[in-house]
């Protein structure tokens, strides 16, 4: 399976020295193999077009290998603009005539998507035209966003140069208190490393805390691995790891070289003890500007958005639900649920979860990035506040220049919607 035998690798250094053929170390220039690549529905015209300026003086104007690329619409689904219905046509004319997998409108967003349908293993290389594509480091895969321009090449020759990153392992012990969850810890990190702490750099993400959280719990880790301005984020594949694919990829079996060797060499090793870690929230406008919820109590809100490839998984739909249990939601504040995926959504629909959240007065929409990025529904106007369970909160990331985001877990988010305000978790 792999080519390197040395003992000393970090995870990162063990994938790209099997996308290389060869040992290849942090610091190292690679041309490296890719093994899967992801576009959708924003930045894949881009990529199609520049695909078909490389190709124009071939006669054989196919891709690489249809079978390792996929196109998820997601950003602005259904279509909400002539701009982007355009857009889909024109990506829907290219998977067809150029065979590639194509999950359209309905399926959900990409980076819940690839992993819930099995297109990521421990070991890959994956690239993402998407800057959240580190999401998928939660199975021990090193994936990473990359730019059209760059995603044109790979679908002409499959390859890619990439300088192999030094990792940076955060090492997180302790069992989280709660109403505590790993989106806190992921805040908190960031809160503590800062929005370039880890500028190019592999985040990997190891202890027993790490150890015990579920996929969807490392998947909202990893997500945010590019917050501090990491080329992935990353985490060591065990079995649970193994139990998600198993239930994925028919006869799966995890390989043990997927690891950081015990004598790897970091370029920092950091510790972190969540034992007593308060539930967090990065205030406007940046996500580095962390504090605990407690310090920021009382804010008025005028939307909570619970959903996104951050946090809008059945797991964070369930503990929302459990929160509101049969209150209402507050009087002048809008909650909006939108599931990560459509499988996402179906399982918190048979559990009850969307009923009971409908009832307590949210709207929810069909799986999508919806407001997340400010480029579809669901706005935030002129000098609004909004509380959302996604992963920026940049200055006009929702709507306005002049409105305000503030980015917290589900539980946060949902004891929020219960009083309009923000609120500790811990109180309701
Ligand atoms: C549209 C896309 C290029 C963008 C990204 O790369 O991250 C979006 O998904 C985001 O979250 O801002
Ligand atoms: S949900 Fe938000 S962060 Fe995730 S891909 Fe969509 S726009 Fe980007």
């Amino acid at each position: 399976m792999s080519t390197n035998t040395s003992n000393s690798m970090t995870i990162s250094e063990k994938i790209f020295s099997k996308a290389a053929g060869k040992d290849v170390k942090a610091g190292d220039f690679v041309f490296a193999n890719i093994d899967r690549a992801m576009t959708h529905d924003i930045t894949g015209p881009l990529a199609l077009k520049g695909f078909y300026e490389i190709m124009k003086d071939k006669e054989d104007k196919k891709v690489w290998d249809p079978s390792k690329i996929v196109i998820i619409f997601d950003h602005q689904v259904p279509a909400d603009s002539l701009y982007a219905a355009s857009n889909h046509i024109m990506l829907r004319k290219f998977a067809k005539e150029q065979n590639i997998l194509n999950y359209d409108v309905y399926e959900g967003i990409c980076h819940q998507v690839m992993p819930e349908k099995g297109h990521v293993q421990p070991g890959d290389l994956v690239v993402g035209s998407d800057s959240h594509t580190c999401s998928y480091g939660a199975l021990g895969a090193f994936s990473t966003g990359i730019g059209s321009t760059d995603m044109a090449a790979v679908f002409a020759s499959g390859k890619l140069w990439f300088k192999v990153p030094e990792t940076i392992r955060f090492e997180v012990e302790g069992n989280l208190p709660d109403h505590v969850y790993s989106k806190d810890i992921i805040l908190h990190l960031i809160g503590d490393i800062g929005i370039e702490g880890a500028t190019y750099m592999a985040s990997e993400y190891a202890g027993s805390a790490v150890r015990n959280l579920s996929m969807s719990e490392r998947m909202t880790m990893c997500n945010m691995a590019i917050e501090m301005g990491a080329k992935t984020g990353i985490i060591e594949p065990d079995e649970v790891t193994e139990n998600y694919l198993k239930e994925r990829i028919s006869g799966y079996q995890l390989d043990p070289h997927w690891i950081s060797d015990t004598d790897a060499k970091y370029s920092q090793v950091r510790h972190y003890d969540v034992s007593d870690l308060e539930p967090q929230i990065a205030c406007p406008h940046n996500v580095d500007n962390v504090k605990p919820v407690s310090e920021v109590e009382g804010t008025k809100l005028d939307q909570i958005f619970i959903g996104s490839c951050t946090n809008g998984r059945f797991e964070d739909i369930e503990i929302a639900a459990k929160i509101i249990g049969d209150e209402p939601v507050a009087k002048d504040v809008r909650l909006l649920v939108i599931p990560a995926s459509r499988t996402e959504y179906l399982k918190a629909l048979k559990a009850g979860y969307i009923e009971q959240l409908i009832e307590a007065g949210a709207i929810v929409e069909s799986a999508c990035c919806g407001p997340c990025m400010g480029a579809s529904f669901g706005l935030l106007g002129d000098g609004e506040v909004g509380l959302a369970t996604s992963n920026r909160n940049f200055r006009g990331r929702e709507g306005s220049p002049e409105s305000f985001v503030y980015l917290s877990s589900p539980a946060t988010a949902a004891a929020s919607a219960l009083t309009g305000e923000i609120t500790d978790p811990r109180k309701v």
